[in-house]
C-alpha cells in the first residue's frame, strides 16, 4: 500500500516515525523501516512546476495476522532540503542499528519447490534488499549438491550473513558444510555425540521457495517470501537448536527439521524419483503410497535418552517396539506445545530454544484410513495427533534406533534392504550403516551436564545463528 503524506505530517521522535494523516495518527518503529530514498527529479519542467511529487520514499514493515509481514510505502512530499534532512535523520538511526546486514551472500536453488526461485529472487527479494541498501553476492546452484561447492568456495567472512533461496534440503547442504568445517577448524572430534560442538558464527536466513519449508515456518511463522526477506533486513538473530545424526561411529548429518525412517523415507524416495510429475508429485505420490501401496513394516529397537517419555516410561533401555511403519523426530518440543488449535510454529521455536528436548514419534501399524486421517493432522500438529493409539510420542534429548528386520510378509529384495538403510533428513537421503543411527540435540545453553542413569552426557552448544522475529 502507498500512503501519500505531506512533510508537515511526519516527524521523528525517540526512534519512532510519527505520522498524522487524515485525522489518524500512527507511528512506526525505526527498526521497521526498510529504507528510504529521495525520488527522482520529475522529468519535465511542467510536471516539476505543477506536480506535487513525492520527494522522499520511505519503505517500512507492516505486521499483519498469522505473522505475515508486508512492505508498505510512504511518499513524503516536501522541499528537497526538508526531505534530505528527514532522510539523513532516518538513515542516521538505521546506521546505528548495526544488527542490520550490509552485505549478504545469496545462494539460490533454481529447481527447489515450484522451480521459480530465480524469478522470486529477481522480482521480490532483490528489490527489497535494494530498498534496504543491502549489497548481494549472488550464487546459483547448477546441479545437485552444487550448493556445497559454492559454499566451500565462498568467503563467509566477506558478508554479514548468508541467505538461502530454496527449501530445507538446500539449507541442510549449507549447514552440513559450514558446521562440519567449523568443527574441523576447531579440531573437535565431532563424530562423538558428547563432543561440545562449535556454533556457527555466520547468520543464515532462508527464503522459502522449496516444498516443505519447515525451517521458515518455525522461524517466521509462515512460508511467505516477503515476510522472510523482511526478517532478514531487520537483522535480529537467534541461536536455534540443531540435531546431529550419527551412524557407524560417525556424524553423518545435521538436521534442523525432521529425521525419519520407514514410511516417510519411502515417500521422499519415491517423490524424488517421479520428478516428471513436477510439483504435483508432492501430493500424488504420498496419496498413492498411502492408499494403494502395501505398508512396509519393520522391527526396531529404540533407546530413549533423558526422555520424559510421554507414553511409557523414562527408560533409556532399548525398547523393542515391535513392527513399526516409521520412526520420526521433529526439531522442537512439538508434543508439549501442541494445543487444540493449529500449532503456532513461532511459539514452538521460541519455547524449543529454551529446552534441550525434542519430539520423537513411533508409528505403529494402523488401518489405511486411520493413518490417512492422522496424516492430515500433520499439517496442523494439534494435540489430537499425539493422542492416536498407533502413534507413540516421546520427549527426548537423544535417541538410538536399530532397524532389526523388514516385514516378513514382504520379499526381502534389494530394494527393501536398501530402504532399511536409508534415512530421510530434512528431505535429503542419508545412507545408514547397518540400519542403525543415533540422534542428539545440540542446543545453545550454558555448558552443563545431565545425568541419564548410567551415562553422563554433556549437553552441547551448537546452534545455528539464524534470522528470527
Ligand atoms: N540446479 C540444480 N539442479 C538439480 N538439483 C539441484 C540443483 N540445485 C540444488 N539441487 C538439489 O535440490 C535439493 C534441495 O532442494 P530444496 O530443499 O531447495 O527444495 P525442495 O526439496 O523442493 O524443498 P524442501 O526441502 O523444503 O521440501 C538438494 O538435493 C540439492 O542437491
Amino acid at each position: 500500500m502507498v500512503v501519500k503524506i505531506d512533510f508537515k505530517s511526519i516527524s521523528v521522535e525517540e526512534e519512532r516515525l510519527k505520522i498524522s494523516a487524515n485525522d489518524k495518527i500512527c507511528d512506526i518503529d525505526i527498526c521497521d523501516v526498510i529504507g528510504c530514498h529521495l525520488s527522482e527529479e520529475p522529468a519535465g519542467f511542467l510536471s516539476a512546476l505543477f506536480g506535487s511529487y513525492p520527494y522522499l520514499v520511505v519503505r517500512y514493515i507492516s505486521k499483519g495476522k498469522d505473522y505475515k509481514w508486508t512492505a508498505e510505502t510512504l511518499q513524503v512530499a516536501g522541499s528537497k532540503e526538508e526531505c534530505e534532512a528527514l532522510q539523513n535523520k532516518i538513515n542516521g538511526i538505521l546506521g546505528q542499528a548495526n544488527l542490520r546486514p550490509r552485505r549478504l551472500g545469496i545462494f539460490i536453488n533454481p529447481v527447489g519447490g515450484g522451480g521459480n526461485s530465480l524469478n522470486v529472487y529477481k522480482n521480490v527479494v532483490h528489490p527489497l534488499f535494494k530498498a534496504a541498501n543491502i549489497k548481494c553476492d549472488v550464487n546459483v546452484s547448477e546441479r545437485p549438491k552444487h550448493m556445497i561447492d559454492l559454499i566451500n568456495c565462498f568467503d563467509t567472512a566477506s558478508v554479514d550473513g548468508l541467505v538461502i533461496v530454496g527449501g530445507d534440503g538446500s539449507l541442510l547442504e549449507v549447514l552440513n558444510c559450514l558446521l562440519t568445517r567449523a568443527q574441523k577448524e576447531a579440531d573437535l572430534d565431532y563424530d562423538q555425540p558428547t563432543c561440545k560442538l562449535k556454533p556457527l558464527e555466520v547468520p543464515i536466513g532462508i527464503i522459502p521457495t522449496g516444498t516443505g519449508n519447515g525451517t521458515a515456518r518455525g522461524l517466521y511463522g509462515n512460508m511467505d517470501v516477503v515476510t522472510a526477506v523482511l526478517h532478514i533486513i531487520r537483522g535480529r538473530t537467534n541461536y536455534n537448536n540443531i540435531q546431529a545424526v550419527y551412524s557407524g561411529g560417525k556424524m553423518v548429518s545435521f538436521s534442523g527439521v525432521v529425521i525419519a525412517c520407514g514410511l516417510f523415507t519411502d515417500i521422499m524416495y519415491e517423490t524424488d524419483r517421479q520428478r516428471w510429475l513436477k510439483r504435483a508429485r508432492y501430493s500424488v505420490i504420498p496419496l498413492y503410497m498411502l492408499l494403494f501401496k502395501r505398508p512396509r513394516l519393520f522391527k526396531v529397537k529404540l533407546s530413549i535418552f533423558s526422555g520424559k517419555s510421554t507414553s511409557n516410561d523414562d527408560s533409556m533401555e532399548a525398547q523393542d517396539l515391535g513392527e513399526v511403519r516409521s520412526v520420526m523426530s521433529l526439531y522442537g518440543d512439538f508434543f508439549n506445545n501442541a494445543t487444540d488449535s493449529k500449532m503456532d510454529f513461532v511459539k514452538l521455536s521460541r519455547e524449543s530454544r529454551k529446552t534441550d528436548v525434542f519430539t520423537l514419534l513411533a508409528f505403529k501399524e494402523s488401518g489405511r484410513l486411520e493413518f490417512m486421517s492422522s496424516f492430515l493432522l500433520f499439517l496442523s500438529f494439534t494435540r489430537s495427533l499425539f493422542q492416536k493409539d498407533f502413534i507413540a510420542p516421546y520427549t527426548v534429548t537423544g535417541y538410538r534406533v536399530k532397524i532389526l528386520s523388514g516385514d516378513k510378509n514382504l520379499p526381502q529384495d534389494a530394494h527393501v534392504a536398501r530402504m532399511n538403510n536409508l534415512l530421510d533428513v530434512d528431505g535429503e537421503m542419508i545412507d545408514l550403516v547397518d540400519g542403525e543411527y543415533e540422534v542428539w540435540n545440540h542446543i545453545r545453553m550454558q555448558f552443563s551436564s545431565i545425568s541419564v542413569k548410567r551415562v553422563h552426557i554433556l549437553r552441547q552448544d551448537c546452534g545455528m545463528n539464524i534470522w528470527r522475529t
